[in-house]
């Protein structure tokens, strides 16, 4: 038997608010999702508690033996490589901006993610729901012709429901690690916010560089719970730890990144870590990715958990609703090129 099982559980409060952290981390942990589904509680908190280490000290972790077939990834991958090899014209036909609800085409230094930098040096395909829930986000997906482009939508829909479903099992896993009831957040996230991202970052040429202000993604935090990021070999991902020290994720065959986002941040009262990262692709060829965010239901109050909240950690965080808050920061991001 694991001994930390014969250990009393502490008072809700006392562990979470006063947690210690060690965020200088050099490494991201790699958890092993083969115990998610076990009907052996023992074990699903055994699993809970290496993601709440991870949570509290680095806000990323990769994860193996997750159940999002290679063949669902292989089809919207090589979907979004059709898609950004179309010509410039077809793809501004889906143009971001044209849409109420950030969904479409965003084109080279058409974002930029940290307001010190002058556009990010990628360019991104953005879906969510087909039918969307009513809110702040509701609005339809955009896609290109099928004529265009055969099969793109029902290859990216494939891989975007099966990650949602990754994504759903993990929610209970989160609330374990936060010493919550596995069910704490199935009745806010009926329609869960699940928004994804293609993105296709082209090789950076030191010349486009050379003030530091363009790279590929700038340094940001994510916005929602979490996100489930699937990367291609390319490299260039990179983690800010405590100390301000770049960590490089390097990709790893079979593997998701998860990061938490700042809705996660808001539920914990920074309990759990939103991480600062950033993208620079100097591998000298063409880097895709695809994460997918993902949040509680759009009309779900951001609230701190109680056991977040102490004397000596007063809540950080003013209440907002989920929707609003996704919203207001998209807007900040897109206002960059929306001005021009
Ligand atoms: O492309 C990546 O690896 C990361 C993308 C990212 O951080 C984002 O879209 O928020
Ligand atoms: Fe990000």
């Amino acid at each position: 038997m694991d001994p930390r099982l014969e250990i009393p559980t502490p008072a809700p409060g006392f562990l979470l608010a006063n947690e210690r952290t060690e965020s200088s981390f050099e490494q991201i942990p790699v958890i092993d999702l083969n115990d998610a589904a076990s009907r052996d509680p023992a074990t699903r908190r055994a699993l809970a508690d290496q993601i709440r280490d991870a949570c509290v000290n680095v806000g990323f972790f990769y994860v193996k033996n997750h159940p999002v077939p290679e063949d669902a990834i292989a089809g919207a991958i090589n979907a979004a490589g059709e898609f950004f090899a179309l010509p410039t014209p077809a793809k501004l036909a889906l143009d971001i901006h044209k849409s109420t609800s950030f969904k479409g085409y965003t084109a080279l230094l058409g974002e930029n993610t940290d307001p010190e930098g002058r556009g990010d040096l990628h360019e991104g395909f953005d879906i969510g729901w087909e039918q969307p829930a009513a809110g702040p986000m509701s609005g339809a997906n955009v896609w290109p012709p099928d004529a265009a482009l055969p099969g793109f939508r029902a290859r990216v829909l494939a891989y975007y429901h099966a990650a949602v479903e990754l994504g759903q099992s993990l929610f209970p896993l989160f609330a374990l690690a936060l010493d919550l009831p596995e069910t704490f957040f199935d009745d806010k996230t009926t329609t869960p916010a699940a928004i994804m991202r293609l993105l296709h970052y082209p090789p950076q040429q030191p010349a486009v560089d050379d003030d530091g202000r363009v790279i590929g993604i700038g340094a940001h935090t994510d916005y929602e719970c979490f996100t489930i990021l699937w990367q291609d070999a390319a490299g260039g991902l990179q983690v800010q730890n405590a100390d301000g020290k770049w960590i490089d994720a390097v990709p790893i065959p079979g593997t998701f990144v998860i990061n938490l986002g700042d809705q996660f941040a808001r539920w914990t009262n920074d309990v759990f870590k939103s991480t600062v990262h950033r993208v620079t692709n100097r591998s000298g060829r063409e880097r895709y990715s695809m994460p997918l965010f993902f949040g509680t239901d759009y009309d779900v109050p951001l609230e701190p958990l109680p056991s977040c909240v102490s004397p000596d950690r007063p809540a950080r965080y003013e209440v907002v609703m989920a929707g609003e808050y996704v919203k207001r920061r998209l807007e900040e991001t897109y206002a960059h090129s929306q001005a021009d």
